[in-house]
């Protein structure tokens, strides 16, 4: 089912970042959002991931599924994020990082849940490599498998692929796109690539704040 958006005021403490603004993301499919810097892009997508920073405030509502989930606290909210950053633990290997995302349960099913995540991500036989010797693109999809190991119902992107060159980013972004389309999940990626709008499903603007 769907991911709902509905933002009465997202503001910081000086203004209104985003104001009226309504959201209905179909499973399966990737809704673009773009807008200019500091109009507040990042910190709607933290206001449905329930990590909006002190000192900003969203008054709304997320659904997802039909339920509400913006009272929920953070890790019942089952959305994962995606950011620029992939924020992978340097002091572990690529395998101790993803089972890291696996939840509790026989050691051996968990390791099957790596092993499966990181086909889908096309990088098999990384388990025991050291994330710093991976390239950007590698780590990305790295930081994906770990983002979708959680089993989250909706994926947020916050510019995942802004740093990759372009040949790595179009098979990034078909990788992302096939996995939310298999997974049938409702995913937000924030971009400043009309690349990405292109083969998206829909695209919202946020106006500079
Ligand atoms: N904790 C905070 N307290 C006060 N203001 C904040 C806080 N966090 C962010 N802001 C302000 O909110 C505005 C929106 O920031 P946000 O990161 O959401 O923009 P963005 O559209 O994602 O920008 P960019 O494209 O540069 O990443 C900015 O002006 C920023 O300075």
């Amino acid at each position: 089912m769907s991911l709902q958006i509905h933002v009465h005021h997202l503001s910081t403490p000086a203004t209104t970042l985003v104001r009226g603004l309504h959201l209905q993301i179909a499973p399966g499919t990737v809704h673009t959002l773009m807008g200019p810097s500091g109009s507040g892009k990042s910190s709607l997508l933290a206001a449905v991931c329930g990590t909006l920073p002190e000192g900003l405030r969203f008054d709304g509502e997320v659904q997802l599924e039909g339920t509400r989930i913006d009272t929920l606290p953070t890790q019942a909210r089952r959305v994962g994020i995606l950011f620029q950053e992939d924020l992978l633990f340097a002091h572990m290997t690529v395998g101790e990082n993803l089972l890291f995302a696996v939840p509790a349960g026989p050691r051996a099913a968990r390791d099957a849940q790596v092993a499966q995540a990181l086909a889908d991500v096309e990088m098999t036989g990384t388990t025991h490599a050291n994330p710093a010797t991976l390239s950007g693109g590698q780590r990305t999809r790295i930081a994906l498998a770990r983002a979708l190991l959680a089993q989250p119902h909706a994926l947020l992107l916050d510019e995942p692929f802004s740093k990759l060159d372009a040949a790595l980013k179009d098979r990034m972004r078909a990788l992302v796109f096939g996995l939310v389309k298999a997974r049938n999940i409702p995913a937000l990626l924030v971009t400043h690539d009309v690349g990405d709008v292109a083969d998206a499903a829909h695209l919202t603007q946020l106006a500079s704040s």
